[in-house]
């Protein structure tokens, strides 16, 4: 991956700060002199710098200073304070930046009226995923219209330093993104609790039930990568008119689970909505 000839700074250093910056160093993209990180917890700077080798500080205008890009990670409910003492403290240093937030349903629109004495700030919205933390994740991301295309790359060259991007022109789909991708490992988890759980009732011990259903998960994904074929024709290569498959299938159609996973997947979208007009 090629290197970037940029200063990155995060604001907040918890779990999805650690995954970048994690991705950025094993990839090479930038070297842990050129990285920053700001947060609350003495225990969290002392875990990054002691891991990663990287500058850390309590002052989050510090981070500002020290960086191009800046990669706003704190939660959503305290990114209000977090960018109006920014905004007095710093805001007009700024306006050169290139600002990253993935904060969830946070609107672009509310990131530029936070940062006011900043006018005009290139922000890119994205919305990643946990498996950013082993390298596997998927990132959505939007970028307002003051973003240049060489910042877009820049973007783009942090976020696939943990996985693929997938970059939309309208910001309202990030929403979707939200409720596919960025909540998806959660359903992907769920799932397996439940083969783990059957697997049991029917006599198997946890840990053949667990290896058994990782590895099938794992062999379907592979499978569904490296062959040129879609995940209905694969379901119906593994059933056997009259066989065991198909007696698991019919009642997964019976109870539904393509409209519940349907129904489960619009409510995360639903509530991205709701969070973002909360929080414009
Ligand atoms: N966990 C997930 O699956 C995903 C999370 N996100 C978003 O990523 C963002 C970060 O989430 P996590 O890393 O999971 O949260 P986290 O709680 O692990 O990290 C947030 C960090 O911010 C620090 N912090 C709190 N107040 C601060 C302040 N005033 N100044 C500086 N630092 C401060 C906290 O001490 C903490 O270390 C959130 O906005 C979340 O919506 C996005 C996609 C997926
Ligand atoms: O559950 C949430 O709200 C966040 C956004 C995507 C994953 N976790």
């Amino acid at each position: 991956m090629a290197k970037l000839d940029k200063t990155v700074g995060f604001i907040g250093g918890g779990n999805m700060a650690e995954a970048m910056i994690g991705g950025l160093l094993a990839a090479g993209v930038c070297e842990a002199s050129r990285v920053h990180a700001a947060d609350v917890s003495r225990d969290r700077l002392a875990y990054l710098k002691t891991t990663f080798g990287i500058h850390t500080t309590g002052d989050n205008c510090a981070v500002v200073d020290g960086c191009d890009v800046l990669v706003l990670a704190v939660k959503p409910q305290v990114m209000g304070s977090v960018l109006s003492t920014l905004d007095a403290g710093c805001g007009p240093r700024l306006s050169k930046k290139l600002v990253i937030t993935i904060a969830a349903g946070i609107p672009v629109q509310t990131i530029e009226g936070m940062l006011a004495s900043a006018p005009g700030l290139a922000v890119v919205r994205a919305m990643p995923n946990t498996p950013a933390l082993v390298g596997c994740g998927m990132c959505g991301m939007y970028a307002n219209p003051h973003v240049t295309s060489a910042d877009r790359g820049h973007a783009r060259a942090i976020l696939e330093a943990t996985g693929r991007v997938i970059e939309f022109e309208t910001e309202a789909l990030l929403d979707a993104v939200t409720a596919v991708s960025g909540s998806g490992p959660a359903y992907v988890f769920y799932f397996v609790e439940a083969m783990v759980k059957a697997g049991e009732n029917l006599g198997l011990d946890t840990k053949d039930a667990f290896a058994m259903t990782l590895q099938t998960v794992k062999g379907a994904v592979t499978l569904m990568e490296e062959r040129g074929e879609s995940p209905k024709e694969l379901r119906q290569k593994v059933t056997s008119p009259g066989g065991t498959t198909e007696a698991a299938l019919r009642v997964l159609r019976e109870k539904e689970f393509p409209e519940i996973v349907m129904t489960a997947i619009e409510a995360a979208c639903q509530r991205a909505g709701e969070l973002s007009r909360q929080y414009v």
